[in-house]
């Protein structure tokens, strides 16, 4: 029976890492990647400017779009402050199972809410599920064409309030242009470009930091 690539990557972390130990999961799914299998996690080049947005935000609501295998999740969840939580969106099944258990191996179960459902269906029912008013910090890393349409539904669900950043991944390659023309043109959001490269590669790629104005 042949297993998955997200399935692979979890092994990696249970070989390699220390259960608890969140930077362990981070190196040992870096090292999966860069030496074994390249898998579309934001990285460490990109992720090091992951991590220096949320120790600025310092946020006690987050909201990731696309969990994957959790690497960001993992990434985000360990600089938050005790009582402050992530909550990520993941539609496919098998890569939710796998993020839960990378998830848990890092012992971030406490500051992680992993729903299995799609961003569309799940941005409306926020408030009523979470009790909250509005997301300090929201990761973008979904599908691409899906960036421009959330930021619009999140707008319009009362979900941002001033200051709220949006981080999104892979503004360069893949590519989110529609997403990338809004948040630059619209006076609602001031926004700066943090150039770096695809994930393990050398082809350019950068997240589009956006601080939504109110
Ligand atoms: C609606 N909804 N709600 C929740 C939700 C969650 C998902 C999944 O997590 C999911 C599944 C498949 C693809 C993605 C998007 N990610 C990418 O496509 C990507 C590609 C590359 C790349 C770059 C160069 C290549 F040559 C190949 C792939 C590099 C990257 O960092 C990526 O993030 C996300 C999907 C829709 C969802
Ligand atoms: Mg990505």
């Amino acid at each position: 029976t042949h297993s998955t690539r997200p399935q692979r990557l979890l092994s990696a972390v249970q070989k390699n890492a220390t259960r608890g130990d969140p930077s362990s999961v981070v190196k040992a799914i870096d090292q999966f990647c860069r030496q074994k299998e390249w898998a579309m996690n934001v990285g460490d080049e990109k992720g090091c400017i992951l991590d220096l947005v949320v120790s600025e935000v310092n946020p006690t609501f987050v909201l990731e779009l696309g969990t994957y295998c959790g690497y960001s999740t993992v990434r985000i969840a360990r600089l938050l402050p005790p009582h402050a939580k992530v909550i990520t969106l993941e539609f496919n099944p098998d890569f939710a199972a796998i993020a839960h258990q990378v998830i848990a191996w890092a012992g971030l179960e406490d500051k992680v809410h992993l729903i299995v459902g799609a961003s569309g269906d799940w941005i409306p029912k926020m408030k009523e599920q979470f009790g909250l008013n509005s997301f300090d910090l929201v990761f973008l890393d979904h599908w691409k064409d899906r960036y421009l349409p959330d930021t619009k539904l999140m707008e319009e669900c009362g979900l941002l309030r001033q200051g709220s950043i949006l981080l999104a991944d892979n503004v360069i390659c893949p590519g989110a242009p529609d997403y990338l023309d809004y948040v630059r043109r619209s006076s609602q959001y001031e926004s700066q470009y943090f150039k770096s490269h695809l994930e393990y590669t050398k082809v350019e790629d950068g997240l589009e930091k956006s601080i939504f104005l109110g």
